[in-house]
């Protein structure tokens, strides 16, 4: 990151004098005290805990400064509210560094559809992207102010809980080019109807220019909720622009588009990938890219593994698993958003909590508090696995619906035995506690 103390100082109009602080380059931001490194700038947001607690932390891990919404003796940038500061100050950086951004949104196929708009571009030009789901009101100026000094194309994935997000996300990224890929495939959340999120997906507009376009799908769900006169492509069955002589093979595609004189191969399989690797190949094609360039971004495309989808189970359960970010404010943010989805008719909705690793000595205490994430109005069982969630399992007070694991088989083969088709199941722990064995195991067989 190219900014010194004084220049983000400035820019977050800090209420403390900052004509003393020094001209020296941090290095960068963190908001997780324990990736903070000798001259990074320490970020205290309201997670399970305010972040404020973790400040002499941060310094032992050697920051050179932080923001704080109150004064403390540590070098500081004294803000009224960290968070909206952190996110002035990515607008600002993406103003300076006049890096030209590409916006993506969609119910699914965002993060694919990232990642090979990121392999294309990456052909030409110095691209970063969207790392894991950074894609929220924090992830994505945690993204902008951590790519690489000369970026010259910046892929940001846009991520929408609620009404109004992607507004916000799109104002503060002021995308060059935006794309929607799907209209409300996924669950609804706190959506309530896929008209909601047509809805919510066309705010992806409020940051972009009307010189700008719009690359949205042919549904005509969206129609309604045009009100920028940017240009509009729509994709679909003879639509602006579509796939053609789609031929799947067992592990990868090959098509061709109605713009390209090519033909593309992708190394996945199914159908939705053919039309989330046109949308790719059209953003490189309007960004200057020759076929061959295209096409070679395409085969070596690097897909985010192990995104946070819904899976299926081998007898029908539906299985979320949430692989990133295993910090107490992801545990509790997935659980608010697993809680929020409506059970499927007849169905159960059950929890798989594991062992968040490396939060050291207020360990016990971070899983403990993890029961006031847990509704056992709408939780109908939660498995908790690992030393750690212990702490949580004593504090569950002999629930009858709770039970503690402190090996894998044992977990794995209770949950086969309780699991039902119509269920819904969440998994949620460090990638160390191995749950991902359980789900596949889930996926292959049930009995
Ligand atoms: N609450 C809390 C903590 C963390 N929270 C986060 O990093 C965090 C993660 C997320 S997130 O959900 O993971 N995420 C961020 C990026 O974009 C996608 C969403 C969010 Cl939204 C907000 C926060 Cl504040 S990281 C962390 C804690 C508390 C403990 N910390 C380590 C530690 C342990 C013991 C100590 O003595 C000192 C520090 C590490």
């Amino acid at each position: 990151m190219k900014l010194t103390l004084k220049e983000i100082a400035k820019v977050v109009h800090a209420k403390n004098d900052w004509s003393v602080l020094t001209d020296r380059e941090i290095p960068k931001i963190e908001f997780d005290s324990r990736l903070i490194e000798p001259g990074d700038l320490f970020l205290p947001l309201k997670g399970v805990r305010d972040g404020h607690d973790f400040i002499p932390t941060a310094f032992e891990n050697g920051a050179f400064a932080t923001f704080s919404e109150k004064k403390v003796e540590q070098t500081h940038l004294l803000v009224d509210d960290c968070l909206k500061a952190f996110q002035e100050l990515a607008k600002y950086y993406l103003e300076k560094t006049n890096v030209e951004v590409i916006a993506v949104t969609g119910s699914n196929g965002k993060t694919t559809t990232k990642d090979m708009i990121a392999a294309v571009l990456s052909e030409k030009y110095s691209t970063y992207k969207t790392q894991g789901n950074h894609n929220n009101e924090i992830g994505l100026p945690y993204t902008v102010l951590h790519m690489p000094d000369n970026t010259q194309k910046l892929v940001l994935e846009m991520g929408m809980d609620h009404p109004g997000d992607i507004d916000f996300l799109s104002n503060l990224a002021q995308p060059d080019l935006a794309i929607i890929t799907l209209i409300g495939e996924a669950h609804l959340e706190f959506m309530g109807n896929r008209r909601n999120i047509a809805k919510g997906k066309m705010g992806i507009q409020a940051g972009l220019g009307v010189e700008n376009e719009l690359i949205a799908p042919a549904d005509p769900i969206i129609n309604e909720f045009i009100y920028n006169q940017q240009k509009i492509t729509r994709f679909g069955a003879d639509e602006d622009i579509f796939v053609t002589n789609l031929v799947e093979h067992r592990n990868y595609l090959s098509f061709n588009t109605n713009f390209l004189n090519v033909t593309i191969t992708i190394p996945v399989p199914g159908k939705y990938n053919a039309t989330n690797a046109m949308l790719a190949a059209y953003v490189g094609f309007k960004m200057g890219l020759s076929e061959k360039e295209i096409k070679q971004g395409l085969e070596h495309v690097e897909l985010t593994r192990n995104r946070t989808e819904w899976k299926k189970a081998a007898n029908g359960a539906d299985i979320l698993a949430d692989v990133y970010n295993a910090n107490p404010t992801a545990m509790r943010l997935i659980l608010e958003t697993f809680q929020a989805i409506e059970k499927n008719e007849g169905g159960r909705k059950l929890v798989v909590l594991a062992d968040m690793l490396e939060l050291g000595n207020q360990s016990a205490e971070l899983h403990a508090k993890m029961i006031e994430s847990l509704n056992f109005e709408i939780l109908d069982k939660v498995y908790l696995y690992g030393p750690m969630m212990k702490s949580l399992y004593q504090v569950a007070n002999g629930n009858p619906n709770v039970s503690y694991f402190t090996d894998l088989e044992n977990l794995s083969a209770t949950i086969k035995k309780d699991l039902q088709p119509n269920d819904q199941i969440l998994f949620k722990g460090s990638n160390g506690m191995k749950l991902f064995n359980v789900i596949e195991d889930l996926e292959k067989n049930i009995s």
